[in-house]
């Protein structure tokens, strides 16, 4: 919302019906009551009030009051509306955004790109969802709860867009509350257990890890309702699979593309009930690796009724015309740039000249006390995280290291140990980078250069999330000189100060991102042992080798001295 015009507005009101706003400042009930002797005052105390509301909200920047519902909710700002229209919504608070102008001021405001046919107004409020779309008061009250007063813009845009049972393409910053903005309205259309119908909700995620964030949300959200909600992990598909739990027990399924695809394909789970598709991470989703099973999955989820979400931080427009050849009408929506990281993020580039040299810049970050925990850091590969952990384990710092070789059960604990704060620097490679919600991460470092903007702009968003400011600094060494030009592009878009050099660097070319991104770059080992000692090792290790031949040989002549005592003989 325009808060200059908003702030106009309320003085407006103030000059030519100063009485009436100031009883409604000192007391607003009786105010009200004295107000009501005609219409004509009552419309201007309403009136009175929900700007002052509006302005007030827009006006608490940080988020930390929560406001008391209005009581008259005859108000209409828009002049032209008739009021006696919807007599349903006297029981509500009146919506703050009520017609076109208001839309326009608040997109204008939030960046918000917003296409396609009859797209509904945002949302000022969330309580504005209690008169446009009845939404059921538990919902208010869990989000009450959690402290959710105000809806961020993707949430404005996309709820009423999804509650008009619309398909959604829908791309925002990290961090800026997607998983609400699908969630919200996924509970509200299917509000309780249904018996003998099966899921009828499908939320689908890339990793096992974000699946169980999204699970918990969706939890809190549905608390007080008899939802089911079902994550399928090992434990829930085998007890389908052995008929020990029905699937018709559930009403919302989240799940990882492979697992459920097994499901289907094994018969333990239907999807021809799903009525509300939803995919996180979207363009991931379509990206080879996870493209055949995500197709088998839209193919399972037959019903005609299906409405199908995309959601994610990056949406590259190859994906987007996938995605609409699924689609139904879809109301677009762009918080910000496309491809842009959060704006809460100051992002930094620097340059190594070597491997070594990274290894020097992070512990010179150590010991000027830059790297502020709880720090992430990420790697191309799983032997390059646990070659960084190796080197850092000795460094006096609090470090564990997150990849796809560990089991489950350890990457929950190596997690959990970090959300507690027992652990101050994460390594890991890609598996978390995508929407995984670590409460106030400071800083994001890219030890190795990632390989595409959307990658760069998923992992520094790991800080920087719900308005709170974070810091990526992304080493980079004359192997990167391709690759840093898609980093350098998120930072151009996302309005970050860029050095001369950076900003004089010539455009990467389709072909070039397409190598980058088939293959990561050759980069030498994570080692602070140096080329001396590594050489004298290596032909030590030479030496061994041939010495054992040479054994081998000589015992497959004579076999009267077994090979290891000869070989340990020969080496002493
Ligand atoms: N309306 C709101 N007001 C305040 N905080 C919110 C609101 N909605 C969501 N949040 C908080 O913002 C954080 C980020 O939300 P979420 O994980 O949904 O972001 P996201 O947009 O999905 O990010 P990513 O692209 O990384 O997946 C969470 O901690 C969430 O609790």
């Amino acid at each position: 919302m325009d808060i200059f015009r908003l702030l106009s507005r309320g003085a407006n009101i103030q000059k030519n019906g100063k009485h009436a706003s100031d009883m409604a400042l000192v007391n607003p009930d009786q105010a009200a009551k004295r107000a009501q002797t005609t219409n004509k005052s009552t419309d201007k105390i309403n009136r009175d009030r929900k700007i002052e509301s509006v302005v007030e909200r827009e006006l608490n920047f940080f988020k930390n009051k929560t406001y008391a519902k209005p009581q008259d909710a005859e108000e209409n700002l828009d002049e032209d509306k008739d009021n006696s229209e919807d007599e349903e919504n006297q029981e509500y608070p009146p919506p703050l955004i009520t017609n076109n102008e208001d839309a326009r001021v608040y997109r204008k405001h939030h960046h918000c790109k917003v296409s396609g046919d009859d797209i509904p107004l945002p949302i000022g409020s969330f309580e504005d969802l209690l008169s446009r779309f009845q939404l059921h008061k538990h919902l208010l009250d869990n989000l009450n709860k959690q402290n959710f007063t105000d809806p961020t813009p993707i949430q404005a845009e996309a709820i009423p867009a999804l509650l008009n049972g619309r398909d959604v393409i829908a791309c925002a910053p990290t961090g800026s509350g997607k998983t609400l903005a699908y969630g919200i309205p996924l509970v509200q259309a299917l509000h309780e257990h249904k018996k003998n119908v099966g899921f009828r909700g499908l939320i689908l995620a890339p990793t096992r890890e974000l699946a169980a964030q999204i699970y918990d949300e969706v939890i809190k959200l549905s608390r007080g309702r008899d939802l089911q909600v079902c994550i399928l992990n090992k434990s829930t598909a085998t007890k389908f699979r052995n008929k020990v739990v029905s699937p018709q027990k559930y009403d919302i399924l989240i799940s990882t593309p492979l697992r459920l695809v097994e499901s289907i394909k094994d018969g333990s789970i239907e999807l021809n009930n799903v009525h509300h598709l939803i995919l996180d991470e979207a363009d991931k989703l379509f990206e080879q690796g996870f493209l055949e099973q995500t197709d088998d999955i839209l193919a399972a989820c037959s019903n005609k009724q299906l409405q199908r979400a995309l959601f994610s931080a990056t949406l590259p427009s190859g994906v987007e015309t996938m995605a609409h050849t699924i689609m139904h009408a879809p109301i677009r929506v762009i918080i910000g740039h496309k491809e842009g990281a959060s704006i809460n993020i100051d992002q930094q580039i620097v340059y190594t000249g070597s491997e070594e040299g990274k290894l020097i810049a992070i512990r010179q970050m150590v010991q000027a006390g830059q790297i502020v925990p709880p720090t992430i850091i990420f790697l191309q590969s799983i032997t390059r995280a646990k070659a960084l952990f190796h080197e850092l384990i000795y460094d006096g710092l609090n470090v564990d290291v997150i990849h796809g070789e560990k089991t489950g059960p350890q990457r929950n604990k190596v997690i959990e140990r970090f959300k507690n704060g027992d652990i101050w620097v994460l390594i890991c490679t890609d598996v978390l980078s995508r929407g995984i919600d670590f409460k106030g991460v400071n800083l994001v470092i890219n030890y190795d250069v990632p390989q595409s903007a959307q990658a760069y702009v998923h992992r520094i968003g790991r800080t920087g999330r719900a308005g709170r400011k974070g810091r990526a600094v992304t080493f980079f060494t004359k192997e990167d000189k391709d690759s840093i030009k898609s980093v350098v592009n998120v930072m151009k878009q996302s309005g970050c100060d860029i050095a001369e050099w950076m900003s004089k660097m010539t455009k990467i070319t389709k072909n070039e991102k397409k190598a980058i991104k088939r293959r990561p770059a050759d980069r030498s080992e994570i080692s602070t042992v140096p080329h001396l000692m590594k050489n004298k090792r290596k032909l030590r290790n030479e030496m061994i080798e041939a010495s054992k031949k040479r054994v081998r040989a000589e015992a497959s002549g004579s076999n009267n001295v077994p090979i290891k005592e000869k070989a340990s003989t020969e080496t002493e």
